[in-house]
Formats: C-alpha cells, structure tokens, sequence
C-alpha cells in the first residue's frame, strides 16, 4: 500500500475530481485542495485568463509549482487538473506524495457533463469531441502510470460516487495517524 498521506484525484476533464473531491474530503477529514483553484488564487485571475495571457506553457508552470508546495504537506485531499500528468516530474511527485486514484469516464459522458461549461479553454474550440478524444489517447497512459487504484464514474452520480469510491478506499487507504506513524518523508511525526 501506498504509505503517503495525502489522497490525489486524477483523470480527464468531467471524470468528478473537483466534486468528488470535496466528498471525499469530508469523508476522511482531509483538507480539500483543488489544484485549479489554488492557482487561481494565486495568479489572481481564471485558468481560461492565464492561458490566454501566458498560453498553456505558462499555465503549466503554474501547476507544477502549486503541486509541489501543496504536496510537500500532508493530510490534503487533491483534486488535480486534468492535464497534471503531463510532465514527468509532476508524475513523480504524485507517486510519491499520494494514494493515487484516477477517475474514470468516456467521451460521452465528458461531453454530457461539460455541456454548458465555459470555463476549460481545451474545450473553446467547435470540435469538443475530437478534443476529448485527443485528449484520452495521449494521457491514458499517463493516468495509468501514477494510479493505485482506478475508478469508473459512469454510470453513477457524484454523490454516489464518492459514497463508493469511499467504501472501496476504507480497506485500502488509512491516513497514517500523527501518534503512530512517522512522517515517511522528513523523519518526524506527521
Ligand atoms: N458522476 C457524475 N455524474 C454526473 N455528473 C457529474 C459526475 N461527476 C461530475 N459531474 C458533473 O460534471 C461536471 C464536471 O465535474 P468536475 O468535478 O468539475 O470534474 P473535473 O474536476 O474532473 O473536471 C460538473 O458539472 C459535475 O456536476
Ligand atoms: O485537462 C486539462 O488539461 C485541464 C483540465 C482542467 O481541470 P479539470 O480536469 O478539473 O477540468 C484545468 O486544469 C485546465 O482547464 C486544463
Ligand atoms: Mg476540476
């Protein structure tokens, strides 16, 4: 078993990270990071206004080093963006510093959900589908190569999602305890 403390939410756009997430931290009184707005508060501006600004590049950069700081804690429920598999290290990272489970979801059910969002500038475009699509071929393996575990949103609400994706997480995940555990990083207690 993964030993870290830390609970990291991948997949694709829609998969649930954000509102799943927030159940789940409830669930195992975690506190709730969603990568995305922790940028935002940061940049002072919208994801869709730093990619316009600053282009994906400049997005990116900005995940990977709001991933670092969030991750050097513990106890964080982390709900990541879709594309934080992308690089390398950021990959490393979440293996090492997260139980990690990767939301699963079809295009279908992306383009379903995503309907009316404005808010994802990878979607602006006419062709969503193809997008999706783009999308789910190149990061598969991506998701893949970071997951302890992988879960299928499909055909279930969020709310139902999180209660299941909470029942299978029990056996297989404890937040090591303050007292008990020594921190596996920094050698001191958590
Ligand atoms: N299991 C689900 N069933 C139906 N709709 C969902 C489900 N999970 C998420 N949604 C909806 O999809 C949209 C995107 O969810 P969100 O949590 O923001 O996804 P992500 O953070 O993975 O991009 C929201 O409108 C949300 O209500
Ligand atoms: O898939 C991606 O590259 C992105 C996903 C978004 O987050 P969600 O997965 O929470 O929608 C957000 O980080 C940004 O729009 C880019
Ligand atoms: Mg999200």
């Amino acid at each position: 078993m993964n030993p870290a403390s830390n609970l990291i939410l991948v997949g694709p756009m829609g998969a649930g990270k954000t509102c799943i997430g927030k159940r789940l931290a409830e669930h195992f009184g975690l506190r709730l990071a969603d990568a995305d707005r922790e940028i935002e508060q940061r940049a002072g501006s919208s994801v869709a206004a730093i990619f316009e600004h600053e282009g994906e590049a400049g997005f990116r950069a900005r995940e990977s080093a709001v991933l670092a700081e969030l991750l050097a804690g513990d106890g964080l429920l982390l709900a990541t963006g879709g594309g934080a598999v992308l690089a390398a290290d950021n990959r490393r990272l979440l293996r090492e510093r997260g139980f990690v489970v990767q939301l699963l979801v079809t295009v279908e059910q992306q383009l379903e959900r995503l309907a009316q969002d404005r808010s994802r500038p990878l979607l602006a475009g006419s062709d969503r589908e193809q997008v999706l699509r783009t999308l789910a071929a190149q990061r598969a393996p991506l998701y893949a190569e970071v997951a302890d575990l992988r879960f299928d949103t499909g055909a279930l609400s969020s709310a139902e999602a999180a209660t299941r994706l909470a029942e299978q997480l029990d056996p297989l995940w404890r937040r090591p305890q303050a007292s008990s555990a020594p921190h596996p990083y920094s050698g001191v207690n958590a």
